[in-house]
């Protein structure tokens, strides 16, 4: 069930609150996250160069040492790699800057001009430093009171293999990305507000591999089969798909856990644990004001947190069998994305778009073009040996900037019989 949570509520109980102030047109807000330089490619960096005559006595205006401009690294026997990325500012960054020693043979695409040196303005620029936090108030954040006041909003990220998605999505028990804060937030908020207004919230979270829908949360009287998708006019819902009612933050992150173990991974020459998988979270909320009286109309939105698999070529990720199977279909579903994306950014197509080339996107149908708030996170590396992916990841995050989303607020009458919402019960007792 992604795209809202009107999911079991017929249409005609549906009603879009069309006032000015509660529709508005937006764009896709875009920010991309570069990660830092792993231990490997660090060993891979070219050291300063090696004088080749020994340091003679200082001499005003004479250098004091010559160099052959030889460069030296630890990257037992492979050739040396270099930054490509180099952030200027929060909005600034610079695809393939000059080098600063240019004299040091490192990777450039045979037959073109040695350093494409391209500016890229997005919403949000993070550098190698950017803590999770930072990330997350810039992304997401943001988004959480106009969940809980009836917009859905979709955060996804993209990018090649190994390149920070699931750090940025997941991230680790020390250091936890996205899903963890929304959710500590979102809960916070819920628990502050609890005064004024009756908080409904359930959590589902699904895996696209290889074409099938996985439940990740499915209980282990399940049967393994993949699940069908379902569509009307205002929505793509995933049938058989469990629903779990959240009692605190903590049963959240136990259900989160439970199913990132279940979710499709394997090591590839690029990434030792690379998700193979598009994991879907979706949380459903609807509010009521206490004081509104029983005829008062509930709102409702879905927050949709999306953690991609990463596109790859085979020649990096070195895969074979299995892993060069699954590569194709994940570049497959990946490229109808893409596909998606143009079609929406020009308006010749954007009312063909080719949602229904993949499970991928016909899942995304009202997630990325339809009445919700879009947050793109572009996961890069700044390793030279990541060139092609990184300049192609830009490429597309630069292109998604021009998609316009429609933003309306969900409200469901209050005679919607709560049976009808799914499994979903008041947060009480946080
Ligand atoms: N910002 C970061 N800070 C520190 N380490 C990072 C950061 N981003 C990524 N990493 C590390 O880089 C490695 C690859 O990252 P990650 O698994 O998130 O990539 P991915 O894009 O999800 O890849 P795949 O598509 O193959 O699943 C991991 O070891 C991860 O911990």
């Amino acid at each position: 069930m992604l795209s809202s949570s009107r999911d079991s509520l017929s249409n005609s109980q549906l009603r879009r609150e069309n006032k000015s102030l509660a529709s508005s047109a937006e764009s896709l807000r875009v920010t991309v996250r570069c990660r830092p330089l792993s231990a490997k490619e660090i060993a891979r960096l070219p050291l300063e160069p090696l004088p080749t005559t020994f340091p003679t006595p200082f001499l005003p205006g004479i250098s004091t040492s010559s160099t052959n401009g030889a460069s030296q690294h630890l990257g037992n026997g492979q050739p040396p790699i270099r930054h490509i990325v180099s952030v200027l500012n929060e909005k600034v960054l610079v695809f393939d800057p000059p080098e600063k020693n240019a004299t040091q043979s490192t990777y450039h695409v045979p037959g073109t001009k040695r350093f494409k040196n391209i500016p890229y303005t997005f919403d949000r620029v993070f550098d190698e430093n950017a803590t999770q936090q930072e990330v997350y108030e810039n992304t997401t954040k943001p988004l959480i009171e106009g969940v809980l006041n009836g917009f859905n909003a979709t955060v996804f990220a993209y990018g090649a293999t190994g390149c920070g998605k699931t750090h940025t999505i997941t991230g680790t028990q020390n250091d936890p990305g996205v899903i963890f804060r929304t959710m500590r937030d979102l809960f916070q908020c819920i628990r502050d507000s609890r005064n004024d207004r009756i908080t409904e919230a359930s959590v589902s979270y699904l895996e696209v591999y290889n074409e099938t829908i996985r439940d990740l949360l499915a209980p282990d009287s399940a049967p393994p089969t993949g699940l069908e998708l379902r569509e009307d006019d205002v929505s793509v819902q995933v049938s058989g798909l469990s629903h779990h009612s959240p009692r605190d933050v903590d049963h959240i992150m136990r259900l989160l856990i439970n199913g990132n173990n279940n979710r499709t991974r394997a090591p590839t020459e690029a990434n030792e644990a690379s998700s193979r998988s598009h994991a879907v979270l979706q949380i459903h909320v609807r509010t009521k004001d206490r004081m509104a009286g029983t005829h008062a109309s509930w709102n409702t939105a879905v927050l949709s947190i999306i953690d991609l698999a990463g596109s790859e070529r085979a020649s990096v990720t070195k895969n074979r069998g299995d892993r060069l199977q699954e590569g194709a279909k994940i570049n497959r579903s990946l490229l109808a994305l893409g596909n998606c994306i143009n079609a929406l950014c020009n308006p010749a197509t954007s009312s063909h778009v080719p949602y229904r080339d993949s499970k991928l996107t016909r899942l995304l149908k009202y997630s990325l073009g339809g009445n919700c708030r879009v947050v793109m996170i572009a996961a890069v590396s700044p390793a030279s040996i990541h060139y092609e992916e990184t300049h192609n990841t830009l490429q597309y995050a630069n292109r998604a900037k021009n998609i316009r989303t429609k933003i309306q607020k969900n409200t469901v009458d209050v005679d919607s019989h709560i049976g009808e919402y799914g499994k979903i019960i008041e947060v009480r007792n946080l």
